[in-house]
């Protein structure tokens, strides 16, 4: 199955035979990676008859007397479909997903709520009461399957009572516009709530726990990814209370939210759970697929392809526009002195970078790394670079991410683009739809950061 649409359009767009041989082999990479973190085969594939395994940690489902599942994420509706595809005796279920994706998967056993992205709704509060319902029949003979995946701290809540929606709402408005970074973030969410930062595991207590994991965090930390909700918590009241603090966020922040953080500081509400602290030996978590898993099958394809490839890493952070020069610049490199390859060759990596929107357009943080691209790789021929969010959606556009190579200059000047204007007004989809460019594979289902690279061919 193929994930980007366009494949073919996208590769026609080159001008040379060669721009076109480098845009497709990209792609085709881009493509091959978003199928090797598919959640569905991550999740079956550490499900035998009898056990849920890895590595050498093995679950005999035998042992139990009723299987649950819950979980939220934006992955988490196919993995459920894994599940129960997988085990046949499964009591109840219940997983939240972005709104509309619930209708993408056909489930029997358990059900998927629609719930919001990136800020949460009443679906998101809903779907966790039913969770915590759920979790309140479970007991020491039973197994409760949770299912995690990137976008859970906003798709299943469950606040601290006084805390309204609102509250809620306002709360991650400002959180996610701050310039706070996702674990500072999740620090305070963790903190207003009754399901994050191990507190699902506590409710779940005593019932044996396996949490099933896909990653959309640089570093895999189980603690942050959807805010950690059965995972012990590194951070503090304590902590939460500076986010604020440092980010200016005290005065604008709901008052409930500040009572709530201001008496956990005061030791009137109990800490999250701690490493250590007993109720986690009923707990296993288990990453099942992450972002490196999908940069290095975007480099096997490519070797096979007969590049020589060089990964560059999975934890690649930074202001989007500038990572993407630097890409062009390293695509130079290999053109005119070989360094760090010689081509044919291509340069992998994976990660997330940031965008500091001023601008009113339309536009991802993909988008905007190859549009930063566009000037500097100008005059370049046969090299291609991309840049897709694994999800399939960047930013605020339709599009999971963009191309170009050292003719899109040429060809965006001839139609009256100016790449600095769009990027002045972070309206790099608008760029990159006119010239039909633009990645296009709608939700895929799985999210593990983004994928971004340059081909050079010979
Ligand atoms: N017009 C824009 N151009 C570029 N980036 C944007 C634009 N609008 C929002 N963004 C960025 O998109 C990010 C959200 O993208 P999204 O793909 O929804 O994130 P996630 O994958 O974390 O859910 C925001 O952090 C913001 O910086
Ligand atoms: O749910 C979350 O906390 C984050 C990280 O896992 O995901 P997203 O940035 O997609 O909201
Ligand atoms: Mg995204």
């Amino acid at each position: 199955m193929s994930y980007i649409k366009n494949l073919e359009d996208l590769t026609m767009n080159g001008p040379t035979q060669k721009d076109k041989n480098a845009r497709r082999s990209i792609l085709l990479s881009f493509d091959k990676a978003i199928a090797s973190v598919d959640p569905y085969k991550s999740v079956s594939s550490r499900i035998s008859d009898n056990s849920i395994f890895q590595m050498n940690k093995s679950i005999e489902l035998s042992d139990f007397e009723e299987i649950f599942v819950i979980g939220a994420g934006k992955a988490s509706g196919m993995m459920a479909k894994a599940v129960e595809d997988k085990i046949e005796r499964i009591s109840e279920g219940w997983v939240n997903v972005p709104a509309k994706t619930e209708k993408l998967v056909d489930l029997s056993k358990i059900r998927l709520n629609p719930a919001g992205h990136p800020i949460p709704d009443e679906g998101s509060i809903n779907g966790a009461r039913e969770m915590l319902r759920i979790l309140s029949k479970a007991d020491e003979k039973d197994l409760v399957i949770v299912l995690i995946s990137g976008g859970g701290s906003a798709l299943m809540e469950y606040p601290m009572e006084g805390i309204t929606l609102e509250d809620l709402r306002e709360m991650n408005r400002l959180l996610v516009l701050s310039g706070a970074d996702i674990r500072e973030i999740n620090t305070v969410r963790k903190h207003v709530s009754r399901v994050k930062g191990g507190r699902l595991a506590e409710a779940a207590y005593p019932a044996r726990v396996v949490s099933l994991i896909i990653s959309d965090v640089i570093g895999d930390p189980l603690d942050t990814i959807a805010s950690g909700p059965t995972a012990p918590d590194e951070t503090t009241f304590q902590d939460a209370w500076e986010v604020l603090r440092n980010y200016s966020l005290v005065e604008r922040m709901p008052q409930s939210i500040i009572k709530v953080i201001k008496d956990g500081v005061e030791g009137r509400i109990p800490e999250t759970p701690k490493p250590g602290d007993p109720i986690f030996e009923n707990v296993t978590n288990m990453i099942v697929a992450n972002n490196l898993k999908a940069v290095q099958a975007a480099e096997g394809v490519l070797r096979s392809l007969g590049y020589s490839t060089l990964v560059l890493g999975s934890r690649v952070q930074g202001e989007a526009r500038h990572i993407g020069k630097m890409l062009a610049g390293l695509a130079s490199s290999i053109r005119n002195e070989g360094i760090p390859l010689s081509p044919p060759a291509a340069l992998l990596m994976g990660g997330e970078t940031t965008v500091t929107v001023t601008g009113k357009g339309v536009g991802g943080r993909n988008q905007e790394l190859v549009l930063g691209a566009v000037r500097q790789v100008a005059g370049l021929d046969g090299v291609a670079i991309a840049s897709i969010g694994t999800d399939g959606i960047d930013g605020t556009s339709e599009a999971a991410g963009a191309i170009c190579d050292g003719h899109t200059l040429e060809r965006a000047l001839s139609e009256g683009l100016k790449p600095e204007e769009y990027l002045k007004n972070n309206d790099s989809y608008s760029f990159f739809s006119w010239l039909g460019d633009a990645i296009i594979t709608g939700p895929t289902l799985t999210n593990v950061m983004d994928l971004m690279g340059v081909v050079v061919e010979d």
